[in-house]
């Protein structure tokens, strides 16, 4: 997307753009009629000492301040209007375009940066829309304006002018030419700032415990340093433009006076008309150079274009199907038939023919290496990203035919990293399922063996969630992403290492009590502890991104290193906590 398009979204706002120019014009009519009337007021009334002339120029004077301040305010308030109105609504286009792309795109242009663009970006450009309506439409006007009439009054003087015009023009188009690369750079360099915060932020804890306060606090400076260098390089050429087109003026004016001295001596030139035609001079070049000045900022505002129509243009990778498919001929079962998945632009593939067949109500644990694939295959049943080759099939349909609402019913991820939002506990467990009553969410709350925990919470259901759960521990943040997916009752549930941040006694309740809850569903559980491992239907064992067994926990016993590595490595709880198969 360049500015261009952008542009042409004023045609949307016809009638406020109507009103800005018509104030503009009123604007620029006043402007010019001014130095006309200082010179009628100099030469036909000081000159001859008329005092009735001089009051009513006066009076007509004030009168056409009065209406061009009017047209001025008009002017820049329905500019800022449009400018805003055009601003929310790219914001908005971002940030649904950026809901909708799949994991691997998201990792592709980055979080930060997608925030970046959605916010800072969309600003540039709403600012630059601002300022074009604002101040660039009267400078035509008052250009033309006043180059017609200063050729009416005198043509040696309108000379001096013209040959100004290109000057200005040419300092201009040299600095936009350096700076343009620049301006990349400086957004490139508030991604990565960005980038840095958010790390910085999220990890806080991880930065304190480790003392890491100083490294940290050298690699923002750093970045920080790095972009004030090119974001000062692209300022110092920028500032280039207003000193240069002042100085042109006062240079030309200079000149304009000498020039005009000889001539009113000889009895040619009225004082009025020098004075008017100085006045011509400044206000056609103070224009000029206000809109130099104004291109300097087009640079940075097109980079940002460009990098909103990057996320703008990108097709999603989940797209949903066109006839969607609301039948699920055997709801609860999963099934995936040859799955492959690469992430763009990785050395190797993270799946690879992964074929499995999970039975409604099956439990099935899914275990291997860190990095074997586990989270990726429970991403690809949910959706989240659409398998490179291969398929998956959610109660009997590809999930790529399914209607999304229909999937997202049947299927609840708690991801391995649980995501809360600003809000209450309450809203954060409704957003499994809208209509759930109070006695769901907290027989949800039961089962994750968070109704203790929340129940000391201010407020209880209705205690306050910081952005992203920030308020809440770990492990109650877990809890509570588990308590949110019960809430849903879809058919099948998959289980990110969900338990990971809990002691091994809650631990083992909250799968004790997932097990017993909604029985009938299906579970598939990524896990490395041997309580859920044992008693699992059928365990599922991934490396390096392919299946490498697949059985009964008996059978694998019997025949899988990786199992029986992985299993002998935690003792058994059973007499701790009798959990049923
Ligand atoms: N955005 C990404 N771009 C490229 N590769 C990625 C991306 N995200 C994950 N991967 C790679 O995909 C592979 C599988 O990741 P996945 O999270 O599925 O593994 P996992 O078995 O769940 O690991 P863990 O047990 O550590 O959670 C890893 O090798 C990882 O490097």
């Amino acid at each position: 997307m360049r500015i261009g398009t952008i542009l042409r979204r004023l045609g949307d706002h016809w009638g406020g753009t109507s009103v800005v120019m018509a104030s503009h014009l009123v604007q620029a009519a006043a402007a010019l009629w001014l130095p006309l009337l200082t010179a009628r007021l100099v030469d036909d009334g000081l000159a001859f000492g008329d005092r009735g002339r001089i009051a009513v120029t006066g009076a007509v004077m004030l009168g056409v301040a009065v209406v061009q301040a009017l047209a001025a305010a008009v002017a820049v308030r329905t500019a800022t209007t449009i400018a805003e109105a055009i601003g929310r609504d790219l914001r908005e286009e971002v940030f649904v375009a950026a809901q909708r792309l799949s994991i691997a795109q998201v990792a592709r242009f980055g979080t930060s940066s997608l925030t970046v663009r959605t916010i800072n970006d969309v600003q540039q450009v709403q600012q630059l829309l601002q300022m074009l309506l604002a101040v660039a439409v009267p400078v035509p006007m008052i250009c033309v304006g006043g180059i017609v009439l200063a050729a009416f009054r005198d043509v040696q003087f309108t000379v001096i002018l013209l040959a100004a015009i290109p000057a200005l023009m040419l300092l201009t188009t040299g600095v936009l030419r350096a700076m343009r690369p620049l301006t990349s750079v400086v957004q490139g360099r508030i991604d990565d700032i960005d980038r840095l915060f958010d790390e910085q932020i999220t990890g806080v804890r991880v930065v304190r415990a480790f003392g890491a306060e100083s490294h940290e606090e050298q690699r923002l400076q750093r970045s920080g340093a790095e972009l004030a260098g090119v974001a000062l390089r692209a300022g110092r050429l920028s500032t280039l433009v207003l000193p240069a087109g002042s100085l042109l003026v006062n240079l030309l004016s200079a000149v304009t006076v000498w020039l005009g001295a000889g001539r009113i001596a000889q009895g040619s030139l009225g004082i009025g008309e020098l004075i008017a035609f100085i006045s011509y001079l400044a206000l056609v070049l103070s224009s000029i150079t206000t809109l130099s000045f104004l291109f300097t900022t087009l640079p940075r505002a097109e980079v940002c274009a460009v990098r909103i129509g990057e996320v703008l243009a990108e097709r999603p990778d989940v797209v949903a199907p066109a006839r969607p498919r609301t039948a699920q001929p055997t709801p609860g079962s999963v099934e995936t038939r040859a799955l492959r998945f690469d992430y763009p632009g990785a050395a190797r593939p993270v799946l690879v023919d992964v074929t499995l067949t999970i039975r409604p109500g099956e439990q099935v644990a899914v275990i291997g290496a860190t990095g074997s694939g586990k989270s990726t295959l429970l991403h690809l049943v949910a959706r989240l990203a659409d398998s490179t080759s291969g398929a998956v099939l959610v109660g009997g349909s590809d999930v790529r035919q399914l209607d999304p609402t229909v999937l997202s019913r049947a299927v609840a991820l708690v991801p391995q990293r649980p995501m809360l939002f600003s809000g209450t506990v309450a809203t954060n467990l409704r957003q499994g399922r809208t209509g759930a009553t109070d006695a769901d969410l907290w027989e949800a709350l039961d089962v994750a063996q968070a109704r203790e925990f929340v129940e000391r919470l201010p407020g209880g259901l209705r205690a306050e969630v910081g952005p992203g759960g920030a308020n809440l521990s770990g492990g109650q943040r877990q809890r509570l992403a588990i308590a949110r997916a019960l809430v849903r009752r879809p058919d099948i549930y998959l289980l990110d290492d969900v338990t990971s941040a809990l002691d091994q006694t809650t631990a083992t309740a909250v799968e004790r009590a997932l097990a017993l809850a909604h029985a009938n569903a299906t579970r598939i559980v990524v896990t490395q502890r041997a309580e859920v491992i044992r008693h699992a239907d059928r365990v599922v064992v991934l490396d390096a991104g392919r299946v490498v067994g697949l059985g009964t926990p008996a059978e694998l016993l019997a025949g899988n290193a990786i199992y029986r590595d992985i299993v002998a490595a935690e003792p058994s709880h059973d007499d701790v906590m009798d959990i049923p198969a």
